[in-house]
């Protein structure tokens, strides 16, 4: 296991439109909060004013002039007000931070889907954070087609100007995530997301027991 730097813990969910993120992170606060653990709760974009503003700008629908350049700074103009606002002061104190989305999700909507390039994105997202990525990642990996049929069939959650793109561009975003998933296989723990909640929580909370206990240990010692 890696040495996790620094006092908190940051951990992302990422995954396409439906694969259960907002489930998950639910099923992890209440892990957290069972252990007694201090803990956060936010997400990309938004999480804060400014981001959240930014987050309007990004997925109107009706914004469908937008450039694929400009919406991948636009995000990395929101992470980088995120994570100096509330992500690394949280951290600094020592605080488990749970994130839905971070960069994984700009590497594979921008950088892959939209074309521009992966290594393109890594590199205006390594500006806005300074090199700054999650200590550890669940990637849940779904069909586009049935994450977009659990959206559809859910209530209150408006549809956004991403989610309408064509299904063409969603299978291109798991794409980009599976390639994203084999570029850091250290962080990156890819969980099958057609599973119920409770069978990935279960996939989730394995991995994540080991870590929460060094990183217990970490805190009485500090
Ligand atoms: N493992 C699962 N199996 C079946 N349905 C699920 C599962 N996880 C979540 N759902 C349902 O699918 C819908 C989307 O779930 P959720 O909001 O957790 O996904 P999400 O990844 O946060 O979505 P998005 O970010 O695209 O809004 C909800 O109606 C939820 O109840
Ligand atoms: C952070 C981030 C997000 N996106 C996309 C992914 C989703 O389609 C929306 C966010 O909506 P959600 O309901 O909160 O999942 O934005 C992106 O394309 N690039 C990013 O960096």
């Amino acid at each position: 296991m890696k040495e996790i730097k620094g006092k908190g813990l940051f951990i992302t969910l990422e995954g396409g439109e439906g694969s259960g993120k907002t489930t998950m992170m639910q099923k992890l606060a209440e892990l957290l909060e069972h252990e007694g653990l201090a803990y956060i709760v936010t997400r990309e974009p938004g999480g804060i004013r400014i981001a959240e503003g930014i987050r309007e700008l990004l997925l109107h629908p009706d914004h469908t002039e937008m450039d694929v350049r400009t919406e991948a700074l636009l995000y990395a103009a929101a992470r980088r007000q995120h994570l100096v606002e509330k992500v690394e002061p949280a951290l600094e104190q020592g605080t488990i931070v749970l994130c839905d989305r971070f960069i994984d999700s700009s590497l594979a909507y921008q950088g892959y889907a939209r074309g521009i390039g992966i290594e393109e994105v890594l590199s205006i997202n390594a500006f806005a954070t300074e090199g700054r990525f999650p200590d550890y990642t669940f990637y849940l990996d779904i069909e586009p087609e049935v994450g977009l049929a659990r959206i559809a069939a859910g209530k209150g959650r408006e549809v956004n100007r991403l989610d309408l793109e064509a299904l063409h561009f969603h299978h291109q975003v798991r794409e980009g995530y599976r390639k994203v998933a084999a570029m850091y296989p250290e962080r990156i723990t890819v969980i099958d997301a057609s599973q119920t909640p409770e069978v990935m929580a279960e996939a989730v909370k394995l991995q994540l027991k080991p870590i929460l206990e060094v990183f217990r240990a970490n805190l009485l010692n500090k």
